[in-house]
């Protein structure tokens, strides 16, 4: 089984800490390609920058199908361009958001989401109501610390995060958590023991969902919505990237 596992990041460190994370859920005998784009931007915190990103994953998810990949992951919270990857792959294509909030409506009656910058607040605010999810979100809050500083000690992330997840419960009713953002990866358990709730990563959840998806034998319906695009005659980088699919 090899699982397509994409950092729509540039950033060799997130990626790492991506592999890690999948690597620590994924049943054996399953082969994980852990990648990013070759260009694009170092971490998405914007609506630009998920623009950006959206090349590479597509670029990645090409790559993937031609080698027979049977899942792609878009670890990436904004889970950026995952319609136009569903349109390109015959394999499940799974965001890490989607995942996280189907995993924590499992869980619990309502889940808070506590994510990076409240600049990206509205972009996880839409994509709670784009996967139909608005009944069973408590809210969604930011620590406002860059992705990029999850992993600098001097950012206190953990702390931060732990007590935001903290008001999560406390104000909003939250009896499940998602963390907002494939950097967090690596904190779920240590802060699911903290607080007494369960804590989702979007990452292991796209793996447990991958799998379950390949053993069962789906892949994306290719009728109506995600129905291979039209043939065009593409110019530039599209042309060099998606014609000969
Ligand atoms: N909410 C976020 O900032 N998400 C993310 N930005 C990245 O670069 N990777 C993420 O998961």
């Amino acid at each position: 089984m090899l699982i397509n596992l994409i950092n729509p990041n540039t950033s060799p460190g997130m990626t790492e800490c991506i592999h890690q994370a999948a690597l620590a859920v994924c049943s054996h005998g399953v082969q994980l390609r852990s990648v990013h784009p070759t260009q694009g931007t170092p971490s998405i915190e914007s609506y630009l920058e998920e623009a950006i990103a959206t090349t590479g994953v597509i670029e990645q998810v090409i790559a993937g199908e031609k080698l027979g990949c049977q899942a792609h992951i878009l670890a990436c919270f904004g889970d950026p361009g995952l319609d136009a990857a569903r349109e390109l792959a015959q394999a499940p294509v799974i965001g890490i958001a989607e995942a996280a909030m189907h995993s924590a409506s499992l869980l619990g009656h309502k889940f808070s989401i506590v994510t990076t910058l409240s600049r990206t607040l509205a972009m996880s605010e839409h994509l709670v109501h784009k996967y139909g999810f608005a009944q069973r979100c408590a809210g969604i809050s930011a620590v406002d610390i860059a992705v990029l500083d999850l992993h600098n000690p001097a950012s206190q992330a953990y702390e931060r995060i732990l007590k935001a997840c903290q008001q999560a419960v406390e104000e909003q009713g939250a009896d499940t958590l998602i963390l907002g953002c494939a950097g967090m990866a690596d904190l779920n358990q240590r802060l699911s023991q903290a607080l007494g709730v369960p804590v989702v990563d979007g990452v292991s959840s796209a793996v447990g969902l991958a799998e379950m998806l390949i053993r069962c034998g789906l892949s994306t319906s290719k009728r109506h919505a995600y129905a291979l695009p039209p043939q065009k005659c593409y110019t530039g980088w599209a042309a060099e990237t998606i014609n000969p699919i």
